[in-house]
């Protein structure tokens, strides 16, 4: 069997009093969806944080593609292909949806393009930034201004700008919150067809979604993985039925 591309061995991180990621195990192969679910408060947000290194672990190990990468900060990890898509608050008003993901495309390139004539630089920039709102759906909005975006592209926006870095790992922090049912659908179309493009951990409380995305699911409870397998096997799972999937309560 191939090197998992993303382990999680032994995760703790503690708030205080507080063990908010509880010896946490994980594991994803390449290409694998992978969906992280539990109730609110369980730790979903915390693991993120320690994968693309915005928080440090107190115990355990990250392992990216073999390496340990527990203490690597999070600039190198973003170019080591680790990409986080979640609610972006600081998008540059006044340019357009495509001027937005071009600076992604900079930042993740490394260089100034300095030496590069302006129309090299423009369109080293612009051919990945529109691959990458092609990806997302957004190839049309391209020319349009940020702020025109209903929310539910503004969403397709965030993942354009996370695909733009060239992602190896995915890591989807609710991607469906607040849209409506049709925004949702449209979101899980896209998702579904960079199902195996790329490895992707998502964190999302649309059960619908998750269970139509996900190759495998972990469930988290007080931080600590209680059940991971398949969609079937999770949701056939009495300890995870009774523990988040409101079994008890019909
Ligand atoms: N910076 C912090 N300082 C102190 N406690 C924190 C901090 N971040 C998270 N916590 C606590 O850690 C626990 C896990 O929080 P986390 O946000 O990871 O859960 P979650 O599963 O993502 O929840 P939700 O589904 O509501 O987003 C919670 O009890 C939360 O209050």
């Amino acid at each position: 069997m191939s090197t998992p591309l993303l382990q999680v061995q032994g995760l703790v991180k503690r708030f205080g009093g507080l063990t908010a990621t509880d010896r946490l195990e994980l594991s994803l192969a390449a290409g694998e969806t992978h969906a992280l679910i539990g109730p609110n408060g369980a730790g979903k947000t915390t693991v993120m944080g320690q994968l693309t290194g915005e928080l440090l672990p107190d115990a355990g190990r990250v392992l990216y593609d073999g390496q340990d990468i527990t203490r690597w900060p999070v600039p190198q990890r973003a170019l080591a292909g680790i990409a986080r898509s979640y609610q972006i608050t600081q998008l540059l008003h006044g340019f357009s949806v495509l001027e937005n993901v071009m600076l992604v495309v900079q930042a993740r390139s490394g260089h100034s393009f300095g030496a590069w004539t302006p129309v090299h630089r423009q369109r080293a920039l612009t051919a990945p930034a529109l691959q990458a709102l092609a990806q997302a759906g957004l190839a049309e909005r391209a020319h349009d201004d940020v702020m025109a975006l209903a929310h539910g592209e503004h969403r397709q926006l965030e993942l354009a700008m996370a695909l733009a870095m060239q992602p190896r790992l995915l890591l989807l922090d609710e991607p469906l919150a607040g849209m409506s049912q049709g925004e949702s659908a449209r979101m899980v179309d896209l998702l579904q067809g960079l199902k195996g493009r790329y490895t992707m951990l998502l964190v999302e409380h649309d059960m619908q979604a998750v269970f139509s995305l996900a190759d495998r699911v972990s469930v988290l409870v007080y931080g600590r993985a209680i059940a991971c397998g398949t969609p079937a096997e999770v949701q056939a799972d009495p300890a995870v039925r009774s523990a988040y999937l409101g079994d008890d309560h019909g």
